[in-house]
C-alpha cells in the first residue's frame, strides 16, 4: 500500500466568492477560471474580484479555448491569472506567439485519442500537460474518464484530468504517477462546487492509500 499524498491538486471552475472562500480553507495548489464557453464560464471582470480574494499561495490557472493570444496575456499581464491552460486547438504557432507576450507556465490540454498523441503534445512549447477526455462538441468538463492506458511514459509533468472523482482518485494518482490531478463535475451539486464534495476530494488525493507502484515512472514530476 502507497501513500498518494505529493501530488498538487486543481479545482476547476470556481465562479463565486464563496468558491474562494471554500479554496482558502482547504487549500488546493491551483484553481481554475474558465474563460472558455462553458455553464462555469467567468468573465474578466469577475475573474478579476475572485482573485483579489484568492489567498497567493494558491495559484489561479485561467483555462481558455482558442482565445486571443492577446487577452490571455493581458490576464497574465494584470495578475488575474498566473497560468494559462490552454484547452482548444491552439498550435505550435499559437503557444510561440503567447510565449512571446507572457512568461507564465503554460499546460497544454490534451484530449486523448492514442499515446502518439499525447507524445507529439510534448514537444510543444509547454511547462505541462494535461490529459483530458476527447468528446465529441464539447472541449472539456466533461465528467467523463478516458482510456488510462493511453498514458505514455512522458518527461513533461502532468496532470490527470477527465472524470476524476473522490472514490477513484487515489487508485489513479498510485498507478499513474502525475504531478497534479484536475477536477471539476464531480465536485458539484447543481451546477456549483459543493464544499463537503471538495474536502472530501482534496483528503483523498492527497492522504488516500490505494494499492499501486513505481513512484514517478510517468513523469519528470518537476516543480516550476
Ligand atoms: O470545466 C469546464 O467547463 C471546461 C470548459 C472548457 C474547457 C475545459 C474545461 N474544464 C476542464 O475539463 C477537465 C475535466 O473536467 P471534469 O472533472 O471531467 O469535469 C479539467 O481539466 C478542467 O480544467
Amino acid at each position: 500500500m502507497e501513500k498518494t499524498d505529493g501530488v498538487k491538486v486543481k479545482i476547476c471552475g470556481l465562479r463565486r466568492p464563496e468558491d474562494i472562500q471554500m479554496a482558502n480553507r482547504f487549500k488546493p495548489d491551483f484553481i481554475g477560471f474558465v474563460f472558455a464557453k462553458s455553464s462555469r464560464q467567468v468573465d474578466r471582470n469577475t475573474a478579476e474580484r475572485l482573485k483579489t480574494l484568492l489567498n497567493p499561495e494558491i495559484r489561479a490557472v485561467g483555462v481558455f479555448v482558442d482565445e486571443e493570444p492577446e487577452q490571455v496575456a493581458g490576464l497574465c499581464r494584470d495578475g488575474v491569472i498566473d497560468m494559462v491552460q490552454l484547452h482548444g486547438e491552439e498550435d505550435r504557432e499559437y503557444m510561440e506567439r503567447l510565449r512571446n507576450m507572457t512568461h507564465v507556465p503554460v499546460i497544454r490540454a490534451v484530449r486523448v485519442k492514442s499515446r502518439e498523441q499525447v507524445l507529439s503534445a510534448e514537444q510543444l512549447p509547454c511547462d505541462y500537460l494535461l490529459l483530458d477526455t476527447y468528446t465529441e462538441g464539447t472541449y472539456g468538463g466533461s465528467g467523463k474518464a478516458f482510456d488510462r492506458e493511453l498514458i505514455p511514459s512522458l518527461r513533461k509533468p502532468y496532470f490527470l484530468a477527465g472524470g476524476l472523482r473522490t472514490e477513484s482518485v487515489a487508485e489513479a494518482v498510485c498507478r499513474y504517477r502525475p504531478y497534479g490531478v484536475d477536477v471539476s463535475s464531480s465536485l458539484e451539486s447543481g451546477g456549483y462546487k459543493d464544499i463537503k464534495k471538495v474536502e472530501a476530494f482534496l483528503k483523498a488525493a492527497r492522504g488516500g492509500y490505494a494499492a499501486g507502484g513505481g513512484a514517478g515512472r510517468r513523469t519528470g514530476g518537476k516543480e516550476l
